[in-house]
C-alpha cells in the first residue's frame, strides 16, 4: 500500500485547514501527524483515509503490484479508530464482533473469542456497548482496528480514555502491528508516549 498525496488541501467554508500537502506514505512504515488542538490532524487523517473529500489536489492509493484501488475496493483495506466514531451501542460485544466480521475479517488466527481475550474484555462479552465505560469502548475501537485484516490502519488519539494498563496494552498491540511489512500505520496525536516508536513525525502546522 502506498498513498500519494499531491498538493492536497482541505477547506471548510473559506478557511483552509491545510494546503499544499505532498506526501508519499508507504507500507511497512508508520507516520504520526502532530500539532496543537484544532490544527487539522483529524481532518488530514480523514482526508487521507478517503472519508472526507479533499478540496484541492489529488490522492492515489496503490497496492504493491501497482494496482490502483477504486472507491469500492478501498474501504476493504482500511480501518480507523477515533474518538468521534461511534460504536453500535445497542449491540453486545459478541454481537458487535459478529457484525464487524461480516464486513472485515479478523487477522489470521483470530476469531471473536480470541479477539475479546486480546482486548481483555471477555468478561463483558454479553454486555451491551452502551453500558461500557469510555475506556472499554476505546479498547473495542482499537481492537477492531489493530486486529482486523487491513493494510491501512488509522488511529486518532489512540490512548484517549485508556488507563495505564490500557496504554501498555495499546503499546504492545501496535508494536506487533509494526512487524507487518504490508501494513501502513497513520496516527494523529499530541501525546508523545502514543507515538514515540514512530520515526516519521509530521507537524501539520507546516501546511497552514
Ligand atoms: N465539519 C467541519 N466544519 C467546519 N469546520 C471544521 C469541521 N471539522 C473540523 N473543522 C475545523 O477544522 C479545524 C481542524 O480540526 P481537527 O479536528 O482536524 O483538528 P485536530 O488537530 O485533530 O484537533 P484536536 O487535537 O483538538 O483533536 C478546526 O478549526 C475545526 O474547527
Amino acid at each position: 500500500m502506498i498513498i500519494k498525496a499531491d498538493q492536497i488541501g482541505k477547506k471548510y467554508r473559506r478557511e483552509w485547514i491545510f494546503r499544499g500537502v505532498d506526501l508519499t506514505l508507504s507500507a511497512g512504515n508508520s507516520y504520526t501527524f502532530v500539532g496543537p488542538n484544532g490544527s487539522g490532524k483529524s481532518t488530514l487523517l480523514q482526508v487521507l483515509a478517503g472519508m472526507q473529500p479533499a478540496s484541492a489536489g489529488k490522492l492515489t492509493y496503490n497496492l504493491p503490484d501497482g494496482q490502483l484501488l477504486d472507491d469500492e475496493d478501498w474501504y476493504r483495506h482500511i480501518v480507523l479508530a477515533a474518538p468521534y466514531l461511534e460504536l453500535i451501542e445497542e449491540l453486545t460485544l459478541s454481537e458487535l464482533l459478529y457484525f464487524h466480521v461480516q464486513f472485515k475479517p479478523f487477522r489470521p488466527g483470530l476469531d471473536a473469542t480470541t479477539l475479546m481475550d486480546r482486548m481483555q474484555l471477555s468478561h463483558a462479552r454479553n454486555k451491551e456497548i452502551r453500558f461500557f465505560s469510555s475506556g472499554m469502548k476505546q479498547r473495542v475501537k482499537l481492537g477492531l482496528a489493530l486486529f482486523s485484516e487491513a493494510r491501512l490502519v488509522l488511529l486518532d488519539e489512540p490512548t484517549a480514555n485508556l488507563d495505564r494498563q490500557g496504554a501498555t496494552w495499546y503499546r504492545n498491540a501496535v508494536e506487533e502491528l509494526l512487524t507487518r511489512p504490508d501494513c501502513l500505520l497513520l496516527l494523529g496525536s499530541n501525546q508523545p508516549d502514543e507515538y514515540d516508536f514512530c520515526s516519521n513525525v509530521l507537524d501539520v502546522t507546516q501546511w497552514k
